[in-house]
């Protein structure tokens, strides 16, 4: 049986990194900059919440106790999202995905290997700090002081270790996202533009 031919050699930017340490911003300035296509998986799956559909009341379950949904969803969904967009898109920015190392191996596996992978670090207490500032306009039910908790515990537990995985490759670039939205960016920027 030939082989499956992966899809063809399109960019993969993940971005890694805590709650509330800056992924989703940084990606927007990404877009803006470069074109990329931004698929957060935590905004595809709250669509899919908001969607009322049987499915979504599941995920929404698991998501507002901060814990991790069943891989193949939230893979099926990007790739889904991917395909959807593949045609016109420069290459995807993957927000939020891997958060544990067997979701990195899944990802190559049916999609493709990454080129890069973006590691937001802020400090636990920049990060608690931030959510419970989402937490007052974000309306989410995962930015309260109880789940921002687990999902720091599970951040460290489960997606720290996909930093380590993906070290060795040397795809890895470690952004101190302590300052400002600005002085991240620029971190971002010289990452991406060292891919050209
Ligand atoms: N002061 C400061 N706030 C930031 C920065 N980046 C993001 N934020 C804020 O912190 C919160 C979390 O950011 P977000 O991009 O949603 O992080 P994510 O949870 O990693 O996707 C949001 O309310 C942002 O406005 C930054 O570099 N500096
Ligand atoms: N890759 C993933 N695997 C499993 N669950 C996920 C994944 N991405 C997001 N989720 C679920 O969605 C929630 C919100 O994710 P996300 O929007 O990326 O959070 P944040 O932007 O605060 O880092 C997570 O706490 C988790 O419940
Ligand atoms: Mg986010």
């Amino acid at each position: 049986k030939k082989k499956k031919k992966k899809n063809p050699q399109f960019t993969f930017i993940h971005l890694a990194g805590g709650p509330g340490s800056g992924k989703g911003t940084q990606c927007e300035k990404v877009v803006a900059k470069y074109g990329f296509t931004h698929l957060s998986s935590g905004d595809l799956l709250r669509a899919e919440v908001s969607s009322g559909s049987e499915r979504g009341k599941q995920l929404a379950a698991i998501m507002e106790k901060g814990e991790l949904v069943p891989l193949d969803t939230v893979l099926d969904m990007i790739k889904e999202a991917m395909i959807a967009k593949a045609d016109t898109s420069k290459g995807f920015l993957i927000d939020g995905y891997p958060r544990e190392v067997r979701q990195g191996e899944e990802f190559e596996k049916k999609i493709g290997a990454p080129s890069l992978l973006l590691y937001i670090d802020a400090k636990a207490e920049t990060m608690v700090k931030r959510l419970m500032k989402r937490g007052e306009t974000s309306g989410r039910t995962d930015d309260n002081e109880e789940t921002i908790k687990k999902r720091l515990d599970l951040y460290y537990k489960a997606t720290e270790p996909v930093i380590a995985f993906y070290e060795g490759r040397g795809i890895v670039r470690k952004i101190d996202s302590e300052g400002s939205v600005d002085q991240v960016f620029s971190q971002v920027a010289k990452a991406i533009d060292s891919l050209k």
